[in-house]
């Protein structure tokens, strides 16, 4: 596994209003779009791209544009649909697959209760959106859903990951394929009840505020 901790002023700034609990869910989902813009600059260094020949308004430009099949965008509902315009903006031929994942509160396991994705991802690159890393329990099942189903190179950005989510992703997925995380933050630990600390809490209650 590859970890990508991206380094940049603007991250740390919108990161440090994001983590505030006085931020209101509109300008936090303002603040998730904006990071992610800047995360998959980072993201999408290794997409693959051929040659191709344009012709502007004065001669012929060698160019490259990005190869066929196109990569895949998978967005983890719910935090992760706050993340999707963000990417799509910046791969806007990506096609978008849907995972949604939900974690048991108490036991830290996790239920998928919706998939929506191409049965063959052999040969694609797909990109995880996911706001929280935190045991590693929903990108490890997601990661390996997509290994199941023939992809070998996946990248997850998050906005912030925890130390303990890390290991637990890399001890899990091995050399199975090239998978990398690509996050604005990682943290210090997680709490008694499976938080990232410091955090910013539930990512999915401050985009669309608390649902039981
Ligand atoms: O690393 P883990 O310990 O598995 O936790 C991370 C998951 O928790 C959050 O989703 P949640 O389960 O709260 O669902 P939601 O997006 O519907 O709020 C977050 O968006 C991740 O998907
Ligand atoms: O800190 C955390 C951990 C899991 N999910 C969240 O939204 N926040
Ligand atoms: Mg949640």
């Amino acid at each position: 596994m590859h970890l990508i901790d991206v380094d940049h002023p603007l991250i740390d700034h919108k990161l440090a209003v994001l983590r505030d609990r006085t931020t209101n869910s509109a300008v936090f989902r303002q603040l998730v779009d904006e990071l992610v813009t800047l995360l998959a600059y980072e993201a999408t260094r290794h997409v693959r791209t051929e040659p191709v020949e344009i012709a502007t308004p004065v001669a012929v430009a060698q160019c490259h544009r990005i190869a066929a099949p196109r990569p895949i965008v998978v967005p983890i509902l719910r935090a992760g649909l706050g993340m999707l315009e963000g990417m799509t903006r910046l791969l806007p031929t990506a096609e978008v697959g849907f995972l949604g994942m939900k974690r048991d509160e108490r036991t830290l396991e996790v239920d998928t209760y919706a998939n929506r994705l191409p049965d063959d991802l052999s040969g694609r690159q797909c990109f995880i959106v996911d706001p929280m890393l935190a045991t590693g329990h929903t990108l490890t099942d997601a990661t390996n859903y997509l290994l199941d189903r023939g992809a070998r190179d996946v990248t997850a950005l998050c906005l912030l990951a925890a130390p303990e989510g890390l290991t637990y992703l890399e001890e899990a997925i091995g050399d199975r394929a090239n998978v990398t995380v690509v996050t604005a933050a990682v943290d210090d630990h997680l709490n008694e009840l499976g938080y990232i600390v410091p955090g910013l809490g539930d990512a999915g209650d401050r985009l669309y505020g608390i649902v039981d």
